[in-house]
């Protein structure tokens, strides 16, 4: 395995009034190395810390102590540039909403000043079209739907070209038709480029962890360990609903009660 990311021994907790000890542990001695061009899926339950994982990895959040942050080999922490090579995508899709969603592209481009401006023509038309708004550029986030405003913000994230993309439950606001429309979208648009981008999904969705990983982090509830690390072999595009899908998402849901001690 080719490590993207390493994360090696990271304790961190937050202050919380309500526990005896006046804090609340979400790791301790934490470690995890993420595989170069896999599209790893960050599956735990609620509050078991998997935002604040992307935030230690993109370097907006210390932990309390780690023996390393390590991306591409040189730890984050005496080179914080390393940060440029990645992108956020959030929940919702966060485009201000004065600007066209060509310039909200642009904005991400200008904000990150990672790509020279003679390329942002091309990369925005290129990525736009790519997720299927070649035409709708031109618009305000308030005139298209809510699956057309989350893809922007996805334009506005790999128009840079970044090598990590950090994702935060993407999807999760969205209908489940356009939600899984988003997910045919990002994986077709993730296959097609020679060199793969490493992508780190949060969700707690089962279903959507095993429809869009090559790789599955299973997390405990606070401190969080992993409980499970599968790795998903199957052909792109993948339906929700292939017989080898569905049984990936059956062990995942066995794994989740027997391991993270949560049912359904
Ligand atoms: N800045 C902060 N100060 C204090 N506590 C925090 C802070 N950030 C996160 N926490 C706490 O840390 C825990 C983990 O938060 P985090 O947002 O990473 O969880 P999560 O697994 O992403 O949850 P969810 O699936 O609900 O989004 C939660 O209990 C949260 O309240």
């Amino acid at each position: 395995m080719i490590p993207k990311v390493s994360l090696d021994n990271i304790d961190l907790s937050f202050p919380d009034a309500s526990r005896p000890d006046g804090r609340k542990v979400i790791y301790e001695d934490f470690s995890l190395q993420i595989e170069k061009g896999s599209f790893t899926v960050l599956l735990g339950p609620s509050g078991c810390g998997k935002s604040t994982l992307l935030n230690i990895i993109n370097g907006l959040l210390k932990p309390n102590t780690a023996r390393g942050i390590v991306i591409d080999g040189t730890d984050l922490r005496s080179e914080p540039d390393l940060s440029r090579q990645m992108a956020y995508v959030f929940q919702g899709p966060r485009l201000l909403r004065w600007k066209t969603l060509a310039e909200n592209a642009e904005f991400g481009l200008r904000g990150l000043g990672v790509q020279p401006r003679e390329k942002w023509r091309d990369l925005i038309d290129k990525y736009f079209r790519a997720v299927g708004l070649g035409d709708a550029q031109h618009l305000y986030p308030h005139q298209v739907s809510g699956g057309m405003r989350q893809r922007a913000s996805i334009v506005r994230a790999w128009v840079n070209e970044p090598q990590i993309l950090l994702m935060d439950e993407p999807f999760s606001h969205l209908d489940e038709i356009t939600a899984a429309e988003m997910r045919r979208i990002l994986t077709n648009l993730w296959t097609s480029e020679e060199e793969r981008r490493t992508i780190v999904f949060v969700t707690h969705d089962i279903s959507e962890a095993a429809q869009l990983a090559t790789d599955i982090i299973m997390l405990t509830p606070a401190p969080s360990k992993i409980c499970l690390r599968r790795k998903v072999d199957l052909p792109w595009p993948r339906r929700m609903d292939s017989d080898e899908v569905i049984a990936v998402e059956k062990e995942l849901r066995h794994a989740f009660a027997e391991r993270a001690g949560i049912g359904f």
